[in-house]
């Protein structure tokens, strides 16, 4: 299996390779684009690593030789958040940055899974959509906007809160990656219950997850660490289900049928070739419901704005 990064020079894209490079199958390829000139040096620095996964690094305005024969393509190109902003103001930065990449990827890995990292990932993921149908490559299955930090971060603040340990816990998280957006599904959590503060507490402090490291970073950018343990998590996730492995299921933000808006983020059953199952949200708690009512018009903004930027 070959994996390719693009945006690996990044805070994100270091901490991801260095993961993939010590996790990844033994006898996998793992390929790093930046448009920073350091990129092939962070692969040689990796490729000291003693593991069976072979490292090579592009730079420039290309991506493509990192993408020839890629079977699953990571992209956390673009600006980060600084306090004050939110992730749609990076939309002006980022939009035409994923376009740009995607273009690359339809021309050159048509039939990779492909996973958007870069924000505001709400639009993002309908921008590349878009670009990759105008390619007439678009297979809705193979496409995935990565919410895995939402998940991995609610499995954290639960755990901490129950006196659990972190991998007993799995939140269910859905809708899209932004404020509102974000919807754990805390009355699914399995072994703990939540009074209605907890609910209301937890909720709003998962949704701000990503504002909290903003602020304590205080201008030096987002979510990186956690982040690349989070899309280590979900690229594992899509390898492990294309070598075969039976009941991968990951929530990942995707285009399904359409019931709440084009593109939602809901539990997943992968394979071989991406989707295999768009798995229903199960039975909602009337706090859930209501914020799933909430969510639905800004939601449904941010992936027009997408559509709209590629028309
Ligand atoms: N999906 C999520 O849950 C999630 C979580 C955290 C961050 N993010 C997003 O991921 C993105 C990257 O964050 P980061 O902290 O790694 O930022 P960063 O600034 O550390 O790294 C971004 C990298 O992208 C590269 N880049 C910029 N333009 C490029 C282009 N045209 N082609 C190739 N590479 C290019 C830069 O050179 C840089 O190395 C941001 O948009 C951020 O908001 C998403
Ligand atoms: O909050 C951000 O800007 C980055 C990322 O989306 C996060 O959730 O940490």
């Amino acid at each position: 299996m070959k994996v390719a990064v693009l945006g690996a020079a990044g805070g994100i894209g270091q901490a991801l390779a260095l993961l993939l490079k010590t996790q990844l199958p033994a006898g996998s390829a793992l390929s790093l684009y930046d448009i920073a000139p350091v990129t092939p040096g962070v692969a040689v620095d990796l490729s000291h690593i003693p593991t069976a996964v072979t490292v090579e690094g592009f730079s420039g305005e290309d991506a493509t030789p990192a993408l020839h024969g890629a079977d699953v393509v990571l992209i956390s190109a673009g600006v980060a958040r600084k306090p004050g902003m939110d992730r749609a103001d990076l939309f002006n930065v980022n939009a035409g940055i994923v376009r740009n990449l995607i273009e690359q990827v339809a021309s050159t890995a048509p039939k990779a899974l492909i996973g958007v990292i870069t924000n505001p990932v709400n639009t993002t993921v309908a921008i590349a959509a878009e670009v990759l149908k105008k390619a007439g490559v678009y297979d809705k299955n193979r496409l995935f906007g990565v919410s895995t930090l939402d998940i991995i971060r609610a499995n954290t603040f639960v755990a901490a809160l129950k006196g659990k340990q972190p991998n007993e816990i799995e939140v269910p998280v859905v809708g899209g990656h932004s404020g509102v957006t974000i919807l754990p599904l805390l009355s699914q959590v399995k072994g703990v219950s939540f009074s209605e503060q907890e609910v209301a507490d937890l909720t709003k402090r998962i949704q701000n997850a990503g504002t909290e490291v903003v602020e304590a970073k205080a201008g030096g950018g987002s979510a990186t660490l956690s982040m690349g343990q989070a899309a280590a998590r979900f690229g594992l996730s899509l390898i492990r289900a294309m070598q075969g492995e039976a009941n991968v299921v990951e929530c990942a933000y995707v285009e399904g049928d359409g019931e709440y808006a084009r593109f939602f983020s809901q539990p997943l059953l992968l394979g071989k070739n991406g989707i295999v199952e768009r798995r229903p949200l199960g039975t909602l708690s009337a706090f859930e419901q209501q914020a799933l009512n909430g969510m639905l018009e800004t939601l449904k903004k941010d992936i027009a704005q997408g559509e709209e930027f590629v028309k």
